[in-house]
């Protein structure tokens, strides 16, 4: 019988607790995944361990505040020890889509300014080659249509095409929580090269995007045979 997707999730999420110190300021990351972390988290605080948590999303600082966790904003502590975060796909040397969720600009912001991102998933979340995962990128809604062009332009120089679609919620464009839109590129295949990353990030209406590359350090991934470590410098 195939494992529970959600047992395997809590079971990635406790083993990053043992990576989890007294004191430590953490980044608390966004998606299914990093939530049970986070009711995980709350327990041990529950139970007398002091971390101060700064979240990557409305949605997880709703859910830490809302389970006691004391919470702090990236201004307040701009210095994290440890970011715990999920994502889309865990590529090669730990390239990774991540924005699934929508959170992906903080998401960066707080893993950047972390001496350590580990990343928590399920088996299914690693792959060969990235890519078969739409790429988010979230963009300015102020001339959408050209930025689309310019991503469609990049992606050519690159040998890439395929869709890109502006991601919607309940009938209108889906919001990120810094007020910008998403679109989603399906590439098909996503090189997890610097030089494609900068390219991107050279179009000016492309505020970020979910390509994490040399930003998590470590892995840890749950599958029906137990918990494996990936180690980012392999
Ligand atoms: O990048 C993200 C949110 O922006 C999430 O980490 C990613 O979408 C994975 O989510 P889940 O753990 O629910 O599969």
């Amino acid at each position: 019988m195939a494992a529970d997707p959600k047992a395997l999730k809590i079971a990635a999420a406790r083993a990053a607790l043992d990576y989890v110190q007294d004191g430590m300021k953490l980044g608390l990351g966004t998606g299914s995944t990093a939530e049970e972390f986070v009711r995980l988290l709350a327990e041990k605080v529950a139970g007398g361990l002091k971390v101060v948590g700064v979240p990557t999303s409305v949605r997880t600082e709703e859910l830490a505040r809302s389970l006691g966790i004391p919470l702090a904003t990236l201004d307040d502590e701009p210095s994290l020890d440890l970011t715990v975060d999920g994502a889309d796909e865990i590529g090669p040397h730990l390239a990774l889509i991540k924005g699934g969720g929508g959170a992906l600009l903080r998401e960066k912001i707080v893993a950047a300014a972390s001496s350590r991102m580990i990343v928590i998933a399920d088996e299914s979340k690693v792959v060969e080659t990235l890519g078969a995962f739409p790429l988010p990128i979230e963009v300015n809604p102020f001339g959408l249509k050209a930025t689309v062009l310019a991503i469609e332009h990049i992606g050519r120089q690159f040998g890439l095409t395929g869709e890109i679609r502006l991601r919607m919620k309940d009938g209108k464009p889906f919001v990120t929580d810094g007020g910008h839109f998403i679109v989603d590129a399906s590439f098909g295949r996503i090189p997890a090269t610097k030089a494609f990353a900068d390219e991107l990030n050279m179009i000016p209406g492309v505020v970020e995007h979910g390509l994490f590359i040399g930003l998590a350090s470590l892995a840890i991934v749950a599958g029906e045979g137990g918990v494996r470590v990936i180690d980012g410098k392999n």
